[in-house]
């Protein structure tokens, strides 16, 4: 299949949703009718280094999914409705045209379930498989958003869903953790995978949160360890975080015991998880969802304009642990 089969394939699988996109794929640019306030993210996933297309068990579409639900998070996170999303693809040589369809069209059912539209992109031949989403939310008004900077003494400190389990997911994948030596049922197995190869954008939870009186909102990429220090920063402030407290996703402990790590640990450092850790005054927390579960809270800043992250164990003492970091320069 050359280049220009493969985007005509593409289109055939892709459809404009609402009435804002005057011109999407098939022009030189994308046309679309703004509203007020426009939020953009960029996100790239690298084969080998976001995920392992020659795993048994992960497929084209799962790259796919995983890509868009990583990009729409960051939407999530501003609490932005979604709005486009532009996708970047190079590919590897011997990469069927057919695995390349069904990662667009994995992205495409994500779009649909999530009211955005794939407006536009690109294609190229590349050593690796890389997938580049960018998307783009909207707000009537700045004051709809939230960001990373919102965080106030007194507040509570919270994740929307359980941590750790698309680390294990992927040990699980990988082969470091060999399920039937250690007695991991089947349906775990399949769980921990899901968690890391179908991550859901928690956009409605996103609104959802801001309305109910979240002051800082941010997703759970690199894992807590590192995101909460983020907020800490950008909120100067010091933020605590006890591990007892982490919602842990089913099945970790099985998994971490077989890698010999602390589960809780696991979660606060693994990354890929994608959900929303917020910050909210106590009187607003009784109000939140009932997928929130409370980790820590917001203090002032020990050295004032340095906001900083303490994660403290079951013994209240300071454990110095980071998230996931690429190795750069
Ligand atoms: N190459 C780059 N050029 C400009 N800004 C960048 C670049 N890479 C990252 N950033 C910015 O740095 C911030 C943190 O990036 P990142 O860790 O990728 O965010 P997230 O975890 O929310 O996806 C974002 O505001 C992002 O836009
Ligand atoms: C094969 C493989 N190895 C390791 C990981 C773990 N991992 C890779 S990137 C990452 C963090 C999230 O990716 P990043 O590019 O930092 O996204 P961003 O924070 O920019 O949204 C994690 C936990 C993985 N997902 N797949
Ligand atoms: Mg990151």
């Amino acid at each position: 299949m050359g280049e220009h089969e493969l985007i005509t394939a593409l289109q055939e699988l892709l459809t404009p949703r609402g009435d804002r996109v005057v011109r999407w794929v098939g022009d030189d640019a994308a046309v679309v009718r703004a509203r007020p306030v426009q939020v953009v993210s960029v996100d790239q996933m690298v084969d080998g280094v976001h995920f392992r297309l020659d795993l048994p068990g992960v497929t084209a579409g799962d790259v796919g999914h995983r890509a868009m639900a990583a990009a729409l998070s960051d939407l999530a996170a501003m609490a932005a409705d979604a709005g486009e999303a532009y996708v970047t693809l190079a590919l590897p040589e011997g990469l069927p045209g057919e695995a390349v369809l069904e990662l667009v069209a994995a992205m495409e059912a994500l779009a649909a379930a999530t009211g955005t539209t794939i407006a536009g992109g690109d294609v190229t031949r590349g050593p690796v498989l890389m997938v580049g989403v960018t998307v783009v939310g909207w707000a009537d008004e700045e004051s709809a958003l939230l960001g990373r900077d919102g965080a106030r003494p007194g507040d509570l400190v919270g994740v929307t869903g359980p941590l750790g389990g698309a680390g294990a997911g992927l040990a699980l994948l990988d082969g470091r953790v060999d399920p039937a030596a250690h007695g991991i049922p089947a349906a775990t197995v399949a769980a921990l995978a899901r968690a890391h190869l179908r991550p859901e954008p928690r956009l409605a939870l996103g609104r959802a949160l801001r309305a109910a009186g979240a002051g800082a909102l941010m997703d759970v990429s690199d894992g807590v360890a590192t995101d909460a220090g983020h907020l800490a920063r950008a909120s100067a402030v010091d933020v605590e975080i006890a591990l007892a407290d982490l919602p842990l996703a089913p099945g970790l402990d099985t998994v971490c015991a077989a890698l010999g790590v602390d589960a809780a640990e696991h979660a606060a450092t693994a990354g890929d998880d994608y959900e929303l850790l917020l910050t909210a005054p106590p009187r607003a927390a009784a109000a939140m969802p009932a997928t929130v579960t409370w980790i820590g809270r917001v203090h002032p800043a020990a050295t004032p304009g340095d906001g900083r992250l303490r994660v403290v164990g079951p013994d209240g003492a300071p454990r110095a642990l980071a998230g996931y970091r690429h190795a750069v320069g």
